[in-house]
Formats: structure tokens, sequence, C-alpha cells
């Protein structure tokens, strides 16, 4: 493609992410769908520049007030910068590089120079942690200084790509042999017993492993999140905010494919996306069902039947901003709490569910103690059937490695590693929270 039509391209699309009407991996590949002139190599490109306009908007935003020329452009401009530095061991970067120098005029590229020049350290903290003011202030209020800024580092960078091994079909050490084969890079991931970490982003579509359900693809923290319900062979569970079934797919695994194991979700699109995921996994006691609500029917006759419920609530998200930084954007304190009043009532209904002896977990994938200690406080407080217990505990049953320094630390040691709290910047995955009960 010409560089200037290039340019164009990034500068369009920067425009439509930028209007937050839907979330971005959402925009760009349904621009990259009605684009289909655009090559792999265009196509990783203009991906690039539009996710580091995203990590680090503020910064963006501050640099462009000195340029010319419509905003998005100037953005599109500094996104594709940024996605084509440090180019000199890397070919199709310094081609890039080329390719956006032959599409500027020479004032603009005077502007890139000066734009690149501005020292890290003359930043102001907004410019430097790419937050808003509300999240950074939420951030900080549970971390202290430098800690901070490791995180707020680590959630600006690209997550790795984590794969879950089906143990119903393959040990992992079997999937290492068979990627490296495939020229793929990937070493176990440090805590999930089941997971592999690859290096780079190839593509899997036309994997084996992947076609025939060996491996999904799964944050390793998501791993955890099955591994601390750890149900059991023949037992009746639920998960109950299944969406497409990541987790779902690792509870059935874990069964090895017996017993009875519901996905429930209010949406429908979503539990679809679990089909193809269910029939390449090989697993049979799945059953997907759409339910209206939380207080369902359907969900109202299984009342103290499960063994174990997962709820994987519908959260802010702002833990997976690796990969979905548009969220920090999207995200508002009114819709926190709009979150919170949702995440309380799905938990109340699930914990009907669970049997006598049962156990529940809830989980999210936000930062925020409000949608995570605040809401399992509540229910602590309300629900005296049900008995904490230690995620700590649980995952060193599980065999997970240093699962203590997996845990919140809290200033009641009664509490103490009371429950799970991934961070990106300490722990590598993405930032989730869990908390378990039993039931009396
Ligand atoms: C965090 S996502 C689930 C991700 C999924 N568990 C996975 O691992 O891929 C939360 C899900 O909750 C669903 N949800 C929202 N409101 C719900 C409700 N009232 N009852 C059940 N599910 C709900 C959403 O449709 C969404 O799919």
């Amino acid at each position: 493609m010409h560089p200037k039509a290039l340019l164009d391209a990034c500068t369009e699309l920067v425009a439509q992410v930028l209007r937050f009407e839907h979330p971005a991996d959402a925009v760009v590949s349904r621009y990259f769908r009605e684009r289909r002139q655009l090559g792999p190599r265009e196509r990783a490109l203009l991906g690039d520049a539009v996710y580091v306009v995203l990590r680090k908007k503020l910064l963006l935003e501050q640099l462009a007030r000195s340029g010319s020329g419509p905003l998005h452009r100037r953005l599109a401009i500094l996104g594709l910068a940024a996605a084509s530095a440090d180019a000199d061991d890397d070919p199709a970067r310094s081609r890039a590089r080329e390719s956006l120098r032959a599409a500027l005029s020479p004032a603009e590229l005077q502007w890139l120079a000066e734009c690149e020049a501005v020292p890290q350290q003359d930043l102001l903290a907004p410019h430097r942690h790419n937050l808003p003011q509300w999240l950074a202030e939420a951030l900080r209020a549970q971390l202290d200084e430098p800690d901070f800024w490791q995180l707020a580092e680590a959630l600006g960078q690209p997550a790795p790509l984590d794969l879950r091994v089906n143990v119903l079909k393959a040990r992992r050490e079997q999937v290492l042999g068979e990627l490296e084969q495939a020229g793929i890079q990937a070493q176990p991931t440090p805590y999930s017993p089941w997971g592999l970490r690859v290096g780079g982003k190839p593509s899997l579509a036309r994997l084996p492993a992947f076609v025939n359900g060996t491996v999904e693809v799964q944050d390793e923290g998501s791993q955890l999140l099955a591994l601390l319900l750890d149900a059991r062979r023949g037992e009746m569970v639920a998960d109950f905010c299944a969406g497409a079934g990541g987790k779902t797919l690792a509870i059935g695994a874990a069964m090895r494919g017996t017993g009875r194991l519901y996905a429930f979700d209010v949406s429908a699109h979503r539990l679809e996306g679990l089909k193809p995921r269910l029939a390449r996994s090989g697993l049979s006691n799945v059953y997907p069902v759409a339910i209206a609500h939380e207080r369902d029917e359907r969900i109202k006759r299984l009342a103290g039947k499960m063994d174990r419920v997962l709820v994987d609530a519908p959260c802010s998200g702002l833990g997976t901003l690796r990969r979905s930084p548009d969220l920090k954007w999207r995200q508002t304190p009114q819709s926190i709490a709009e979150l919170t009043r949702l995440q309380g009532a799905i938990l109340a209904s699930a914990a009907r569910l669970v049997k006598p002896g049962g156990r529940l977990v809830y989980a999210t994938c936000s930062l925020l103690p409000d949608e995570n200690e605040a809401i399992a406080r509540a229910f602590d407080a309300e629900q005296r059937e049900f008995s904490p217990v230690s995620a700590a505990g649980l995952l060193t049953q599980a065999r997970v490695a240093a699962a203590q320094g997996l845990t919140s630390q809290a200033q009641d040691s009664t509490q103490d590693g009371r429950f799970l709290r991934l961070w990106p910047h300490r722990h590598g995955m993405d930032g989730f929270f869990a908390a378990v009960w039993q039931r009396r």
C-alpha cells in the first residue's frame, strides 16, 4: 500500500476507535473485514499503532497539541512512529518507519522529531501513567508510589500469549514438543500447571494442537480461577457467567468430561461463541443455557444442587488493560457503581445453587476494591451460611507454586491469603480477583 494511503487508513481507524462507541478490538476487526486489500503486515502495523494511541492517549494528545493538521492524523503519526520505533534489528519495523517518513510533509517530519526528543523526565505524571485521574487515584490508594509506577508501566505493555493445555487430550510436555516442532517458542507458565507462555505473536488458527482442541488461548490468571474452583469428576457444577466459555472449558476438562457442567449467561450470542470451542475440546459434559437474568426460573429449579459454582462476574475489565486499553477510557466511576450493584445481585442468586458443603467462587478481572473485596465482604455480612475459604490454601492444594504470593496480605492476619489478587506488574498475569466460600 502507498505510504500516504497507509497513514490515511491509520488516521481513519484512530478516529473510529476514539469514538469509543464499541470495543476497540471489534472496531479494528470490522475495519479490516471491510478492507480486504490490506495485507497481514499492514494490518499488524495499523493494529499496533492504534493500540499505542489507546495505551498512551494522554501523552500523545499532549504532544499532538503542538502539531498542525487534523488531530487524528497527528495521533496516527505518533502511533505509527511508536509502533515502528527501535527498528534497528527488525526489518519489518524498519520498513514501517521508512513508509511513515515517506508519507510525512517536511513540517510533519520536523514536528515528529521534536516530539520524539521530549525527555521522559519532563513529562507530567498523567502523561507518564496515561490513566484517567479517577482510576490513577483508585490504584494509588492500594499501592505505594514505586509499586503504582510499576503497575502503570505493566498496564501499558501488550500481554503475552498464554495457552491452556486441555488435560483431556495431552500433557503439557507433549504440547511443548509439538509447538517446538512447529517453530513456536513456548515455556511453561510459572503458576498454572496447565499453562504455556508463547513467544511473539504466532498465528494459531492452523496449528494442529489448536484445531484439534489440545490447546486453547487463555491467560494464566484465568486458568487459576478454574484451579480454585477445583471441580471434580462426576460433580454438578455451574459456571454462572460463562460468556464464550474460556473458564467453562478449563473446568470441564478438570472434570475429565464427566458430571454435569452448566454454562449460564444472559447473552445467547456469547454462548454461541462457546459452541465451536466445545466441539474442538472433546467435552461432552457441558450444557450451555441462555438465561433471561440472574433470577431466571431455570436457575431456581437447580437451587441447592451444585457442588461448585463459579461467578465470573461482569466487571470493568480494568485488570485486562494490557489487552483492552480502551477500557480505561470507556469505564467511568458511574459505570463501576452500576456494575457493583449487578455483581452483588448475581452473586446472591448464584449462591442459591450451591448445596451444603459445596463451593462458591466469585471472580472478576478488575483491580478495583469496590468490585472485589467490597462485594465479598458484603456477601460475608449477608449470607451467614457461607464460610470464607482461603484462596492461598486452595491453590497450594492444587499444586500452584508460591500460592501465598498470589493472594492479598491483609492487616488482619486471620484473613491473610484469603483473596486471590493477581497484578500484572507482580505476577505477569491479567489483574484477577477471587473470593471463595463453602456452604455450611
Ligand atoms: C467476565 S464475562 C465472562 C467471561 C467468561 N467466563 C470467560 O471465561 O470467557 C461476564 C459475563 O457475564 C455475563 N452476564 C452479565 N449479566 C449477567 C447476569 N445477570 N447473569 C448471568 N450472566 C451475566 C455477560 O454476558 C458476560 O458474558
